[in-house]
């Protein structure tokens, strides 16, 4: 449903992003992982349509680069990185913001939105200023306008596509949980959903698939209990570590170990 092929990024003359093919099927939760520099925004920005490239990335058949972004906006949406506006709208304002590609009355707007604001925990921060919210409460707001967009549309068979550069990386443990979940289960509805990841655990519990990057190429591409193994890992995290299944779902976790001498020092 999404395909990249021969995905070339330069800025400059340097290479960011080399030969970078892949397909990934409708209904899939991916994770793209990597070192700091690996390349996985400029992935991100590669998919958005924000940054210039070679190659082609398309989604359900159709070329992105070739797509009229108002039709777009009614199938695909972003959660970019640290994006903090600067203007005082109320958190629900900006999740409004969501549905402005959406053809719909005002009270099917209203629904929609107080509809998202109750999934995410978010009914206190509702008309709370976007300037005075902490790190965390604005990327679950964030995280609010982006599924708004794509929340409660009639389904059409070619399926939406959902793009996220670090959702998780202020939340709490139960908020991180909460994001990746309802993301999760917007994928299982035919859609497909890529989130840049720091966390591996994470990536372990709810991706379905993982592109791991180093140095601008795809180094690994596969399901989290193939990829996730030592033997992947250490070369590109030079850090010790020890990899057990979960106790529960027995996928592998990760437990990292600080630098030596620190912990008993
Ligand atoms: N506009 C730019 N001009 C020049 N180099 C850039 C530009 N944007 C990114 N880069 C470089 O491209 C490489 C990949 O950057 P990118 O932001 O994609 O990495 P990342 O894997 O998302 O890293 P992080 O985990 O630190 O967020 C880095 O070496 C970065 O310095």
């Amino acid at each position: 449903m999404l395909s990249c092929h021969a995905l070339h990024v330069k800025h400059g003359h340097r290479a960011i992003l080399a030969d970078i093919n892949f397909e990934l099927a409708a209904g899939q939760f991916i994770a793209i992982l990597g070192e700091n520099g690996a390349g996985k925004s400029t992935l991100l920005q590669a998919l958005t349509q924000d940054i210039d490239y070679q190659g082609t990335v398309s989604f359900a058949g159709q070329d992105l680069a070739a797509c009229n972004p108002a039709q777009l906006a009614t199938r695909r949406a972003v959660m970019l990185q640290h994006s903090r506006p600067n203007f005082a709208f109320s958190a629900k304002a900006l999740i409004a913001m969501g549905r402005y590609p959406i053809t719909e009355s005002e009270r099917e707007r209203e629904a929609n939105v107080n509809e998202v604001i109750a999934l995410l925990d978010l009914t206190a921060l509702a008309e709370r200023d976007i300037t005075a919210l902490s790190g965390g409460e604005l990327q679950r707001v964030q995280f609010a306008r982006c599924f708004a967009q794509l929340n409660g549309q009639r389904r059409d068979s070619s399926g939406k596509l959902m793009l996220l550069d670090e959702p998780t990386a202020a939340l709490d443990l139960h908020h991180q949980h909460k994001v990746l979940g309802l993301a999760k289960q917007f994928a299982r509805q035919g859609n497909v959903v890529v989130a840049v990841l720091h966390d591996l655990n994470l990536a372990s519990l709810y991706a379905d698939q993982v592109l791991l990057l180093a140095d601008g190429r795809l180094q690994q591409h596969g399901a989290p209990s193939d990829v996730l193994c030592q033997q992947v890992l250490k070369p590109i995290y030079h850090t010790e570590m020890h990899i057990n299944p979960h106790p529960v779902y027995h996928i592998p976790m990760i437990f990292s170990e600080p630098l030596k001498g620190v912990r008993h020092a």
